[in-house]
């Protein structure tokens, strides 16, 4: 899906919504388990409850992989469930020397068709590059996370520039892909820094994990973090998919993304800059 595309449906749907997959055998409805493949069969149930309401879905990998290949098949099952019209991330946070690199994205753009794919920068260009030569599809660069130890590294600070080394990856990677390719990761609970880094990235999307269950404010994010575009993709996974454990989960998660589309409908309205 090309930025237009995505813009387009923020646009429709008045909502900067993704639904994260983060499908967990033991936090799903127990009445489940009995179906032959209870990952994808609690996952389709939310995508047809959400799909309205959201823009994007991603599923974290990570949920998958640690059930093998069992996980895997629920995995692919699930992004050809997601309706082409809605933009699909893999949170896989790869990024390996560049021959490397070019096997995860095969995996991830070709054998299964994700539109993107969350990508670690410590191993610079020539690991993120790989992910760039797959034509429409998209790498979002992980700049400032919503976790604690983001403070470790991602605040260090570059003297001779006066700057943080996440302000660095964010510089630096702008120069080797266009808006239309490239993503940045914020995470919500970092919403005294997002102005700022929209004003080193103006134009590009970021994707904001972190609202619901980190506490990150939505406001807040909307706020200071919109562009012309909105320029925004705003994540919430167990706030949604767990918002009932019980045999109503599906219509739960719906309400739950409903509620949030109508404050980001809202916040559009107020906070999208001309
Ligand atoms: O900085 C980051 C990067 C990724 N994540 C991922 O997003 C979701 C958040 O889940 P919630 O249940 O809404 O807290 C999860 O898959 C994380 O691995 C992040 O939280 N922060």
């Amino acid at each position: 899906m090309n930025k237009a595309e995505l813009i387009s449906q923020i646009r429709q749907k008045k909502s900067y919504l993704c639904v994260g997959l983060d499908t967990d055998l033991e936090k799903i409805p127990q009445f489940l388990l009995e179906y032959e493949d209870p990952i994808f069969e609690f996952n389709k149930c939310i995508i047809d409850a959400t799909k309205d309401f959201a823009v994007a879905y991603k599923p974290n990998i990570a949920f998958y992989e640690a059930l093998g290949a069992k996980g895997w098949q629920s995995l692919e099952k699930t992004v050809e469930y997601i309706p082409k019209d809605i933009f699909t991330i893999a949170d896989a946070k790869r990024g390996d020397i560049g021959n490397t690199s070019k096997l995860y994205a095969k995996a991830f753009f070709e054998n299964m068709d994700f539109d993107s794919i969350t990508v670690a920068p410590y191993m610079g260009e020539d690991s993120v590059s790989p992910f760039l030569d797959f034509p429409g599809k998209w790498v979002i660069l992980l700049a400032h996370t919503s976790n604690q130890g983001s403070n470790d590294f991602q605040l260090m600070t570059n003297r001779e520039h006066d700057t943080a080394f996440y302000e660095e990856v964010i510089r630096k990677s702008r120069q080797w892909a266009t808006d239309d390719q490239l993503m940045f990761v914020v995470g919500a609970t970092r919403a005294d820094k997002i102005g700022q880094i929209r004003e080193i990235a103006p134009d590009n999307f970021f994707l904001v994990p972190g609202v619901g269950a980190q506490g990150g404010s939505l406001e807040e994010v909307s706020k200071y973090g919109m562009n012309k575009d909105c320029g925004l993709l705003v994540n919430s996974s167990r706030g949604i998919i767990y918002a009932s454990k019980e045999e109503d989960f599906a219509e739960a998660a719906g309400k739950e993304a409903q509620a949030l589309q109508q404050q980001m409908e809202q916040y559009l309205a107020e906070f999208k800059t001309v």
